[in-house]
């Protein structure tokens, strides 16, 4: 029987044939982005545990590793291009708020603030974010090379249910400790008069950012949920469009 393909005209074979090279190039690509970010978290782990074993605190810990940790993180802004050139199905707004806030918490909050780099809410959210994403990377590159054991498909669908909320908690821990510096310091703020007759206090900033984990988190969270009843339960979900 011949099918469709063989079928259609000239023009729907070249669509086609383009739809399966841009896909192949996507995956290429993804599998690529995928294996780089896994062993990118991986060397921030065994760095952490290095540092710990060798030193016996946790103090000095985020300066040993800020370097790597920045430039990974903050190479998962391709993540929201990835969503909103659609070679991933997911929502630019999810992934927008998830790693616009991780960005904000590395750049702003703790390699701006020093006295804050070696509070132990820090080592939480960076113990946190690692195990998360290490499982989370390695998930997305077993799964592109259609051999996800099953172990890394319920880590990737059960450890966030306590890995998030303690990751929320280090992260507004740590921006708590920062408030006192802020104020005094008047870092990141624009006070009148001055020539553009703007004002801005990056301390009400951070406040609002807190108040803004209230609505937020719990809609990531839910996302994540539903993601795991489809996945791992084979439910059929509706989500709405961006
Ligand atoms: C500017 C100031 C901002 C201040 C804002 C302050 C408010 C902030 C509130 C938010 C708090 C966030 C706190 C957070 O930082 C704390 C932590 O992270 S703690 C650690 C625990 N965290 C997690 O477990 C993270 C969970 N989150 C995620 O996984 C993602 O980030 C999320 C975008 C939320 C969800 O992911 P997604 O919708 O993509 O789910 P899936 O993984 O199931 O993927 C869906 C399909 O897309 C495919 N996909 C996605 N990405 C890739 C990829 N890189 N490569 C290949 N394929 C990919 C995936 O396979 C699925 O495909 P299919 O549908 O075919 O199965």
């Amino acid at each position: 029987m011949a099918s469709s393909e063989e079928d259609g005209t000239v023009e729907e074979k070249e669509n086609n044939n383009k739809k399966r090279t841009k896909s192949a190039l996507a995956t290429a690509w993804l599998t690529f982005y995928n294996i780089a970010m896994t062993a990118g978290w991986l060397v921030l782990a065994m760095a952490m545990m290095r540092f710990y074993i060798q030193k016996g605190t946790h103090k000095g810990l985020y300066r040993s590793i800020a370097r790597t940790l920045k430039f990974f993180q903050t190479f998962a802004l391709v993540e929201v291009g990835h969503c909103a050139i659609g070679i991933v199905r997911t929502s630019v707004i999810v992934t927008g708020v998830q790693v616009c806030s991780r960005i904000f918490m590395v750049w702003f909050i703790t390699n701006s603030i020093r006295q804050i780099q070696n509070e132990e809410s820090v080592i939480l959210f960076l113990v946190v974010w690692t195990v998360t994403e290490i499982t989370r990377y390695s998930y997305y590159t077993f799964n592109l090379l259609h051999h996800l054991p099953y172990f890394i498909k319920w880590a990737r669908y059960n450890l966030f249910i306590v890995l998030y909320p303690l990751g929320v908690i280090g992260e507004l821990m740590t921006i708590y400790a920062a408030l006192p510096f802020v104020r005094r310091s008047g870092m990141y703020s624009m006070r009148l008069p001055n020539k553009y007759n703007v004002s801005f206090d990056y301390y009400y900033c951070l406040i609002i950012v807190i108040l803004s984990y209230i609505p937020l988190f719990p809609q990531l969270y839910f996302h994540m949920l539903r993601q795991r009843r489809r996945v791992l339960h084979g439910e059929v979900i509706v989500e709405k469009d961006d």
